[in-house]
């Protein structure tokens, strides 16, 4: 059985963050293991408080996992604080992680904050470097770019001024996109479209957690980056269309929509 680990900040109330992860890994027949970064108070209306993990403490998670289940791929989602990244970004190298797919959390959909301003920099100049393929959104992707993104145009542009930077794939989400949900994958210069008609669902919440997990769980079983997001993108895409339509607000997807 391939071996995923997640990095990431709990969702109580189970749409996005680790239990999402554990969820996708879960149903793509994959062993789940996770360090938790940070614990939310959260639903599906909004974020109501944050309690960061001491670096210690993730250190400790690190190094129980990967001295004993080493993991075949590795995601990397909300990481809170410039310490965390420090941590978290000397266990990488210590163990030599391979297959890292790095979800850059900033902001919430809901607008809260899930990294601190100060520890934009020590993501992009610490982290970034090390992961295989980063997946922003769109607001996230202006971020890593410095500019305003409302087209398809304006994603090939933000890719291609991030990989000045940055020598692995890009994935910008296309999910904040008024007319589709278009992604671009932007790989050695190279630019593949996965494209995908918007799906009439108001329950997004945890949509980009549990796609850079689902390219995890890809990357783990084998597959080649362009191959394995063409797979999560489908997943994603039917994890959305099996509506649950739970919560008073952006509900969470149907991650288990495949064994029903
Ligand atoms: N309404 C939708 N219909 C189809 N795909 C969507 C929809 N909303 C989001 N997605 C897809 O979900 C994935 C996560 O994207 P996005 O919502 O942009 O990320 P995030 O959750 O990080 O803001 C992307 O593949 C995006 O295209
Ligand atoms: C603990 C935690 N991590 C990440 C997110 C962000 O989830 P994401 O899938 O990027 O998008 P939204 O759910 O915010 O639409 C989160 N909310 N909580």
């Amino acid at each position: 059985m391939k071996k995923v680990l997640t990095i990431a900040g709990s969702d109580c109330s189970g749409g996005a963050g680790i239990q999402a992860d554990i969820k996708t890994i879960t149903v793509h027949n994959m062993y789940a293991m996770s360090v938790i970064t940070a614990l939310t108070a959260q639903n599906t209306t909004g974020v109501s408080g944050v309690m960061e993990v001491t670096p210690e403490f993730i250190e400790k998670q690190m190094d129980m996992v990967c001295s004993d289940i080493y993991p075949d791929a590795v995601k990397i989602g909300m990481l809170a604080n410039k310490d965390i990244i420090d941590i978290v970004e000397d266990k990488l190298k210590q163990y030599e992680l391979k297959n890292i797919v790095l979800d850059p959390v900033m902001i919430s959909t809901s607008g809260s904050k899930l990294l601190q301003d100060n520890a934009i920099d020590a993501l992009i100049t610490k982290l970034i470097p090390l992961a295989t393929v980063i997946t922003p959104n769109i607001p996230e992707a202006e971020c890593l770019c410095g500019f305003p993104i409302r087209t398809k145009e304006e994603m090939q542009k933000a890719a291609e001024v991030i990989a000045r930077h940055y020598s692995g794939s890009i994935l910008i989400k296309g999910g904040h996109l008024e007319e589709c949900s278009d992604d671009l994958l932007y790989e050695e210069g190279a630019c593949h479209w996965y494209q995908q008609y918007k799906v009439s669902n108001p329950n997004t919440h945890g949509t980009g957690c549990t796609l850079s997990t689902a390219i995890a769980c890809n990357l783990a079983a084998g597959r080649c980056i362009r191959d394995g997001v063409a797979a999560a993108k489908s997943y994603i895409t039917g994890a959305l269309e099996a509506n649950l339509n739970l919560g008073k607000g952006s509900g969470p997807l149907n991650h288990c929509y495949r064994l029903a």
